[in-house]
């Protein structure tokens, strides 16, 4: 377990660990010997001559008073080092975090980091704040008890070194079947609680369905499997944990016998069988404490488990150093990607030409996002190149790709913070009049005009308080700030309000001026605007061309307009009905 922590927290808290485990063992022998001056001081003060006991009682005062002296500045030292390792985890799991390739971000793995720089920080930081003090403490105060009664009486001495033995290999058979049931539900109970808060997230949902009664099957199943994780590790456990306290209860049953019949017998004096009767409660005592501290160091093992497989986690491989790409514009070349091994495209070659605007169109499900992940480099493709100013994206560090591209997803998420704040993350160095020159380009200004609290308005969690389209809006000015010379865009699908399609039609042309655009188009107006459209279909590219071009070529993109155009004329054409 031990050398288990120091390879988990790395080189860097070695010489502070060795150092606490140091002075964890001197308190621990200096407790252990202060024990074993029992039985000089009582077979003095039992003895003919009492007073030749204070010596050995000044000796015992001494012992307590330097294990109290070692024992004080070593425990603080160990919530020091708990308070320091729980920093250094936190840090690493976020940079971690910020290296992980986009496919890792699921919900479940998204609960259960949560529960990781939590939860499982604090079980680690426990190790040296709790569980080494009393780890040492269990195993040192015993073994220097036991190497001193030798001094003793060999008999007890080995009596005990037995009991021991059994107690470490009763600990380990049944350790082993503790710690699996232990991690299976430590699983479970992760499960359940994704599953609780994607219970309360789907409260519209269930409810819009009248499904309030009947619950939700997932969270039915998953706290049902708790229940059955909690029984199995009840049941792996009880024994372990019942046959540790019968032999620790055994162990000093013997000892009492032994020492009776010792006594009886005239080889141990009265006062050496009242020490040697302390010292072996003193013994038994830690044992009984080891099926506790063994919970706890599985829990702590677990958690290290967790957090070395996610430091542990391959990051999408950067080259050493990064290629330049030659001008902006994308290609695409006989890209095959599927998730989970379900192609989606497959064999795709198509190319977005420097500052231009490329509209991409095609069936819900053809791979329209999936094109835009690829090119933001959110996953490599299973074979094929993805290519920016003729360099393929695997040969640019992350932070270069992302300085030449801006993504705005429909999807869009806002910290929650003020409107001025979540414009600002587009470019963090950006001079307050930059900020507001960006926001009021995608005319951001209409919202804040009218929220309470102006720009200083908070925008919620998620940007909950704003609509959809205004959220795009933010997302656009954050690309305007960060001024890149590639935009990917994914316009929204949803219906918007007349002010908010008028606001995003002039913040997309701001954000398209001069630049390379690859934009999902769903507006009418976006493929009138654009300069080349691609449509996707099958994984591959069905068709591709100008506006007037596919229109009169009467293929799959005239369809698709015609459709777009009944719906969006259905909508017009409403108020010419009133009228
Ligand atoms: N993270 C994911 N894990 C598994 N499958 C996914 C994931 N994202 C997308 N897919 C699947 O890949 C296919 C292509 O998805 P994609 O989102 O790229 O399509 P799209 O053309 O953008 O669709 P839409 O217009 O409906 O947004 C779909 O069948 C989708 O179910």
């Amino acid at each position: 377990m031990i050398r288990r922590l120091f390879t988990a927290l790395g080189p860097k808290h070695d010489r502070a660990l060795r150092r606490l485990l140091a002075w964890f063992t001197v308190a621990a022998v200096l407790q252990g010997v202060a024990f074993v001056m029992l039985v000089p001081a009582l077979r003095e003060l039992l003895g003919d001559r009492p007073e030749h006991a204070w010596p050995w009682v000044i000796t015992l005062a001494v012992l307590w008073l330097a294990y109290a002296a070692v024992s004080y500045p070593a425990t603080l030292a160990g919530y020091g080092t708990g308070a320091d390792m729980s920093r250094d985890l936190h840090h690493r799991i976020g940079d971690k975090v910020a290296q992980l390739p986009l496919a890792w971000f699921t919900p479940d793995r998204v609960g259960g980091l949560g529960r990781l720089a939590s939860q499982r920080v604090v079980d680690i930081m426990g190790v040296p704040a709790h569980l080494l003090h009393q780890l040492v403490d269990t195993f040192v105060t015993p073994a220097t008890v036991v190497l001193a009664m030798f001094l003793f009486d060999w008999r007890l001495a080995l009596s005990m070194t037995v009991a021991g033995v059994a107690v470490a290999l009763v600990y380990r058979v049944a350790g082993r079947g503790m710690a699996a049931a232990d991690q299976e539900a430590d699983r479970i109970h992760a499960d359940a609680a994704v599953r609780i808060v994607e219970f309360a997230r789907a409260q519209p949902v269930l409810r819009a369905f009248g499904r309030t009664a009947q619950g939700h099957a997932a969270l039915d199943d998953s706290l049902v499997a708790q229940h059955a994780a909690g029984r199995r590790m009840l049941r792996a456990s009880m024994p372990g944990l019942v046959w540790i306290a019968f032999i620790a209860q055994a162990a000093f049953l013997l000892f009492l016998a032994l020492g009776t019949h010792l006594a009886l017998g005239g080889s141990l004096g009265a006062a050496e069988f009242i020490a040697l009767l302390v010292l072996s409660a003193r013994f038994v005592e830690p044992i009984m404490l080891t099926s506790e501290l063994g919970g706890a160091i599985r829990v702590a093992e677990n958690a290290l488990t967790e957090i070395n497989e996610l430091i542990d986690t391959p990051t999408l491989p950067g080259p050493e150093t990064s290629r330049r790409p030659d001008g902006t514009d994308i290609e695409l070349d006989d890209v095959r990607f599927g998730y989970h091994g379900s192609t989606v495209l497959d064999g795709l070659s198509m190319r977005v030409p420097q500052g231009r605007m490329t509209a991409l169109v095609g069936p819900s499900g053809a791979g329209k996002t999936t094109v835009i992940r690829l090119i933001a480099r959110f996953f490599d493709p299973d074979a094929g190149a993805v290519r920016v100013g003729g360099v393929d994206v695997r040969e640019m560090k992350t932070e270069d790709l992302t300085s030449v591209i801006s993504a705005v997803f429909q999807d869009v998420y806002l910290f929650d913070g003020t409107i001025l704040e979540n414009v600002r993350i587009g470019r963090p160095d950006a001079t307050d009049e930059e900020v507001y020159a960006a926001a009021r380009t995608a005319r951001v200004d209409q919202i804040t005009d009218r929220l309470p609290g102006g720009w200083d308005a908070p925008v919620g969690e998620g940007g909950s308080r704003l609509s959809g389209g205004e959220r795009q809006r933010i997302s656009i000015a954050r690309a305007l700030l960060k001024d890149t010379p590639i935009v990917l865009f994914d316009e929204a699908t949803a219906a918007l309000d007349a002010e908010n399609e008028h606001a995003l039609q002039e913040a997309m042309a701001a954000l398209a001026r001069d630049r390379t655009v690859l934009v999902i188009a769903h507006r009418l107006h976006t493929l009138r605007e654009a300069d080349h459209i691609v449509v996707l279909g099958d994984g591959q590219v069905v068709e591709e061309g100008v506006h007037d071009d596919l229109i009169a070529r009467d293929g799959q993109y005239a369809r698709f307009w015609r459709e777009r155009r009944r719906a969006q004329g259905w909508h017009l054409a409403k108020p010419a009905v009133v009228r």
